[in-house]
């Protein structure tokens, strides 16, 4: 990882390669090559998983090209620094509907993570509340909501699917309220799975979920392709509508919030009926490949949802400025998703803190180099878009 150093007599250039930004520095009379030190737990990630685990980890839909503009769209977007601003102190601490946490940067549901580390999601929680952030527990988690809520202080919210069998659904939804959840998140990009090829090709196993004890298998083993394809296909339902926001309010009184918007008439429905935020997501481009890359779109819905609700987002962070970028263009906070698992694979409870402490310290310096002593002080005016950079040639 590049830190802020005399020793460097050059630095030759910035080029992309998949996800990983590689920078040619001279130090002390000799080339050197670094990555980014999400790339250094990816690789490291790599190494310690089957590659079976890795590849549903890191892949995405079909040819992957929302996977790398997700990503690339970031490096399209420059920044508008000031200067001559007292930043002697940088305040990243913020509050997500009313909860206080230490930035804007919070834990993405993410399926699975014992096939990552044996400790599963009690290690991502324990890091979570060691960071003092929010984490969002997977419906698809292989530890139980009981086990996780028990193992940390660490404000969490629960990520809901919707099976056929909805007294399944609800039941869950139960059990996170009882266990001290303080939102649902209802993700609702997966009424069926996106065509992950890699998964398909590996066979990838579903696994028998503790959650679902004693109500319903989770595990399907065939040899065909996906048994997660298979799983999703004979559970998932996929008849949800917007109607059916009403039969959730109904079951809960928790917050609701909806995952997966990527428009602005989208975000304006979802403020209809009366959720308390939305997540721009396209689930780190697993499910419909050639959607845009979230960055790109984020404006849009954060216009049409005109400051009603808080409007968070994922995607493609891998960077405290990606965050940064994030927020100037109107969300409220981010989640991260697969550099939390990388960290997970790589250092367990460790590799989590390390990982969003990075990202922390690099938003943290970015507001210091931007002249932003505060989250509120990040403006529109502080990034130009690839659209503006376009339009001022003309
Ligand atoms: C391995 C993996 C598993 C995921 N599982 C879930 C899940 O169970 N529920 C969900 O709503 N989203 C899930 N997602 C999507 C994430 O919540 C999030 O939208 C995405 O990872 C963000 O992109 P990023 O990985 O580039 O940070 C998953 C993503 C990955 C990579
Ligand atoms: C049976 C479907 C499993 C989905 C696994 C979690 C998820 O959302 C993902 O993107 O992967």
């Amino acid at each position: 990882m590049i830190s802020s150093s005399s020793h460097f007599s050059s630095l030759l250039f910035l080029r992309k390669l998949s996800h990983t930004v590689f920078v040619l520095f001279r130090m002390q009379g000799r080339w050197h090559l670094s990555r980014s030190m999400f790339s250094e737990y990816q690789k490291l990630a790599k190494e310690a998983l089957p590659k079976m685990y890795y590849d549903f980890y890191a892949g995405g839909a079909e040819d992957e090209y929302s996977l790398k503009e997700n990503v690339e769209a970031f490096h399209r977007i420059t920044f508008r620094p000031r200067v001559l601003v007292d930043v002697s102190r940088v305040d990243l601490s913020t509050t997500i509907l009313g909860y206080n946490i230490s930035s804007p940067i919070m834990i993405a549901p993410t399926a699975y993570h014992k096939l990552a580390n044996p400790e599963g999601e009690i290690a991502t929680a324990r890091a979570a509340a060691a960071c003092n952030t929010i984490m969002v527990l997977s419906f698809m988690s292989t530890c139980t909501v009981e086990e996780v809520a028990s193992s940390c202080n660490a404000v969490r919210f629960f990520q809901l699917y919707v099976y056929k069998r909805r007294d399944v659904a609800a039941l869950l939804v139960q059990r996170a309220e009882r266990n001290g959840y303080k939102a649902l998140v209802l993700t609702v990009d997966v009424p069926r799975l996106g065509r992950r090829e890699a998964d398909i090709k590996n066979k990838m196993i579903s696994v028998q979920l503790k959650n679902f004890d004693g109500l319903l298998s989770t595990k399907v083993a065939n040899d065909k392709g996906s048994n997660l394809e298979a799983l999703a296909n004979e559970k998932f339902d996929a008849s949800l509508s917007w109607e059916d926001l009403a039969w959730l309010r109904s079951i809960t009184n928790l917050p609701i919030l909806i995952k997966g918007i990527l428009t602005g008439d989208d975000a304006i429905k979802a403020v209809e009926v009366g959720v308390s935020g939305i997540v721009v997501s396209n689930h780190g481009a697993r499910q419909l490949d050639y959607s845009p890359a979230t960055i790109s779109v984020l404006e849009e819905v954060v216009h049409a949802v005109r400051g009603k609700i808080p409007v968070l987002f994922d995607g493609g962070i891998r960077r405290g400025t990606d965050v940064f970028k994030a927020l100037a263009l109107g969300a409220q906070a981010v989640l991260v998703g697969r550099p939390v698992i990388f960290g997970l694979a790589a250092k367990g409870e460790y590799g989590v803190k390390r990982v969003i402490d990075m990202l922390k310290d690099e938003l943290e310096l970015t507001m210091a180099l931007s002249g932003c002593p505060s989250l509120k002080d990040i403006t529109r005016s502080h990034v130009r878009t690839e659209r503006e950079q376009l339009h001022s040639m003309l």
